[in-house]
């Protein structure tokens, strides 16, 4: 039982392995684009429903978790970027899982294969080779506040909040949000957080180490700008280098040692006497300016 409970079946998630050849993921970098590409994962909008389906709420949450697994998949294969923003629409970030279709999945199987998509989902997101940030304006609850987990950095507004209702609903955070939520702000964090269902206000997320950053405004628009800039301070730079480190930090962060240090050797060898570290010599850059 505690084995099942800690080890997840092995087709859930696809294991991280060493890139077989970095060099191939960074053909394309000579666009040097560096920009942002909006996921819109809400539940209030920013994937529309199928009109097909429109009127049975099961199948418009599996059209709309089909959509982000598209989006993922569409990142995958962006080779030249860099960064990416995921942000929601109407001032709410993601209100979670429809509540209407959840009603029409009601056995533990149909929890566990929504867990076991969504785990697999986020987990690839997780893994591209692009500096995520999620911009939570509004609320992001349940799903949606694992969802923000699944980025490298949350940047929040001034009226925004975090909650991980699960409890209430009497369930636990399984889209992989607990084993992220723990790498983030620790394990005694994640328990109060969890079993508190805390509201978690800008000013306490920062405080715990979830957030990352408050920005200035609430406007959408305007903390849309605010975030493209906080974000750009860390995308500066040839994108083979970018996602060259993106890469190395995911390795150190999920494989074991060794073979984290032969994730390093193998991404270093695509860098090292490559144009961005030739022009750096070539212009004996000083880092004490
Ligand atoms: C399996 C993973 C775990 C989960 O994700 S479980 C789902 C967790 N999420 C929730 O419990 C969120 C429930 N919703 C709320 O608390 C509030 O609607 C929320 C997000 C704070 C927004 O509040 P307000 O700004 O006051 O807006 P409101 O309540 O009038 O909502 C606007 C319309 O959106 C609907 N809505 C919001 N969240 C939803 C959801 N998750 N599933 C289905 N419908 C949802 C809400 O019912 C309302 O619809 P309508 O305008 O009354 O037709």
């Amino acid at each position: 039982m505690a084995e099942r409970a800690l080890v997840p079946p092995s087709e859930s998630v696809p294991r991280l392995t060493r890139p077989p050849s970095p060099a191939a993921d960074v053909g394309a970098s000579a666009a040097l684009s560096e920009k942002q590409s909006p996921l819109l994962p809400s539940q209030q909008g920013g994937v529309q429903p199928d009109h097909q389906n429109e009127g049975n709420p099961a199948t418009s949450q599996g059209v709309m978790m089909l959509q982000l697994l598209e989006r993922v998949i569409e990142l995958e294969n962006w080779k030249e970027g860099k960064g990416l923003i995921v942000c929601g629409a109407k001032n709410t970030f993601c209100s979670g899982s429809d509540l209407n279709a959840v009603k029409g999945l009601g056995t533990s199987q149909d929890g566990v294969e929504l867990c076991m998509f969504m785990q697999n989902t986020l987990t690839r997101f997780m893994r591209l080779p692009l500096i995520s940030v999620a911009l939570i304006q509004g609320r992001a609850m349940g799903g949606g506040a694992e969802l923000t987990t699944a980025c490298n950095f949350r940047l929040m507004t001034p009226s925004s909040e975090i909650r991980f209702v699960h409890k209430e609903m009497g369930i636990i955070p399984s889209w992989g949000g607990t084993a992220r939520l723990t790498e983030i702000i620790g394990s005694r964090q994640t328990l109060k957080v969890l079993s508190g269902a805390l509201k978690l206000d800008p000013t306490v997320a920062l405080k715990i180490g979830i957030a990352d950053e408050i920005l200035q405004s609430s406007d959408e628009d305007q903390s849309l700008q605010e975030a493209q800039r906080w974000l750009q301070q860390f995308i500066s730079g040839p994108p083979e280098v970018i996602r060259a480190l993106k890469t190395v930090v995911s390795s150190g962060k999920e494989l074991a040692l060794e073979e984290a240090l032969e994730t390093e050797r193998d991404v270093l060898s695509t860098l090292w006497g490559g144009p961005a570290n030739l022009q750096a010599i070539a212009k004996q850059i000083k880092f004490n300016k």
